[in-house]
């Protein structure tokens, strides 16, 4: 068994036993109250999940096995000498909840190197599709080609005893995570560069390899691709993309199918599909006004206009941020050391310091401060990456990094098929009625 499997698994024995008497002393314990109107929107504020991997704060934003993006940066392994964190480290805190030594870092970059290798025929499923086909079709489409290589789905029919179920699993998360970056780079290179396929250096670290296979040799791209891929990957268990993955892999579907199904979350402009919307909207707006560098005034009217067409603004609010979101104060130090002047970084900036009031304003928004999707891609524009439908594809390859590290713990931890009960709105006229005991 490899050093890291046997370090999960020993992990894993333990916190088993640590929630068997936690459950077996508290398991009666209320942690909460739901009311009428959460069911009807959106369950927020209902805590109805365990993910172990990160834990968002309403003010401080996400900590990923308790350490901040900050304290990420502080203390993960780097590439070069005081750079971004590898996504490599991340991975490993979230799997087995400790802070990796350099050693353990190269040892996932050399375990994703050895397993990265991407079957023809997952190539010939993406291009069976139309070259207009949105970048995150084809992405979840080449998932599910590579679904044949699921060793979870074989050994399940072979029948597996369900103690061994995280064993099968871990393999096919390690797996798939190695062949994201193979994927992504062929989608870009074939939609937007001619076709023309660049091969994976064997020398680099995951995310470095991303951006080589893409195109992008720049140090500092890579550098943006490590801390890109390091805060993206995981924003606790709730989030569409998160929960949709948790939920299918509840069914035992094994882990390419449930990370496909939380992809195909993840590509809708309300989550990760809205880091194409900033872009857009603000590429949108330069057009418009004929300008690359709006005046805070124009962009007040813009926005105001934005909001009157009975649009959102993307990448403001947040279903349980109240602040600003860290991960995208991240990327604005990224912006401040790597390109202060960029016409396009400042026109995020000026954004920032004009939306928040106006949305405030409207009075029911709950959150008016800007997410992730503010700014990721105007850093990415800076370098040249300007295809902005491609943007959600980086989202989901970091992303993989968390929810798979969850499913990991799911099947470990041995959680059971997800399934809560669902009403009708008769049914709830009954109940208050006092005619219906539905809840009981
Ligand atoms: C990685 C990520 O997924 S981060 C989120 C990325 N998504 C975006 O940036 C899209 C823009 N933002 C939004 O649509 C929302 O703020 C969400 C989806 C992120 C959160 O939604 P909710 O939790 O329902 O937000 P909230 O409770 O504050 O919404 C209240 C009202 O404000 C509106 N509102 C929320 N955000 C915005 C916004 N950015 N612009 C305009 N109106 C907004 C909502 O549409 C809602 O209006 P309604 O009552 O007329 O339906
Ligand atoms: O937490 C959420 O609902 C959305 C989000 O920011 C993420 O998933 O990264």
């Amino acid at each position: 068994m490899g050093i890291i499997k046997e370090r999960f698994k020993l992990k894993a024995d333990a916190a088993n036993a640590e929630i068997k008497d936690l459950l077996k002393e508290h398991g009666n314990k209320k942690i909460g109250e739901v009311t009428l109107a959460q069911i009807y929107q959106g369950m927020r504020g209902i805590t109805g999940l365990v993910s172990e991997t990160s834990l968002l704060d309403a003010q401080e934003g996400i900590r990923f096995r308790g350490y901040s993006i900050p304290e990420l940066q502080k203390s993960l392994p780097t590439a070069i000498p005081n750079g971004e964190p590898l996504p490599e480290g991340l991975f490993y805190l979230m799997l087995i909840g400790e802070l990796p030594t350099e050693e353990d870092v190269h040892h996932v970059t050399n375990v994703w190197q050895r397993r990265s290798h991407v079957p023809t025929h997952v190539f010939k499923a993406i291009d069976a599709l139309p070259i207009s086909t949105h970048p995150m079709t084809m992405f979840v489409v080449g998932v599910m080609a590579l679904q044949t290589e699921s060793d979870f789905a074989r050994e399940y029919a072979k029948g597996i005893s369900k103690k061994d179920y995280w064993n099968p699993t871990y393999d096919d998360v390690m797996d798939l995570i190695a062949r994201l970056p193979r994927i992504a780079a062929y989608i870009y290179r074939r939609k937007y560069k001619n076709n023309e396929h660049i091969q994976p250096d064997g020398l680099l670290d995951w995310a470095g390899n991303l951006a080589h296979m893409m195109g992008f040799e720049d140090e500092s791209f890579k550098e943006l691709m490590r801390l890109y891929m390091t805060i993206h990957a995981d924003h606790e268990g709730g989030n569409v993309s998160a929960h949709a993955t948790h939920l299918v892999g509840s069914a035992l579907s094994d882990p390419y199918l449930s990370y496909a199904a939380g992809m195909n979350g993840l590509a809708g402009p309300l989550h990760g599909l809205a880091n194409q919307e900033v872009i857009k909207w603000i590429f949108e707006m330069q057009k418009e006004l004929g300008t690359d560098n709006p005046s805070k005034e124009q962009i007040e009217d813009y926005v105001k206009k934005t909001i009157a067409a009975g649009k959102v603004v993307p990448g403001y609010g947040h279903a349980v941020l109240r602040k600003t979101d860290p991960r995208f104060t991240a990327q604005m130090e990224f912006g401040k050391k790597h390109m202060p002047d960029d016409k396009l970084v400042n026109t995020v900036w000026k954004i920032y310091e004009t939306v928040p009031p106006i949305l405030q304003s409207l009075g029911k928004i709950k959150n008016p401060w800007p997410n992730v999707d503010a700014h990721s891609g105007a850093l990415l524009v800076h370098y040249g990456l300007v295809e902005y439908e491609f943007y959600t594809v980086l989202f989901a390859v970091s992303r993989a990094l968390g929810v798979l590290a969850n499913l990991c713990w799911d099947r470990a931890l041995g959680f059971p098929i997800e399934r809560p009960k669902s009403v009708t709105t008769s049914a709830v006229k009954r109940w208050l009625k006092g005619e219906d005991e539905i809840w009981e």
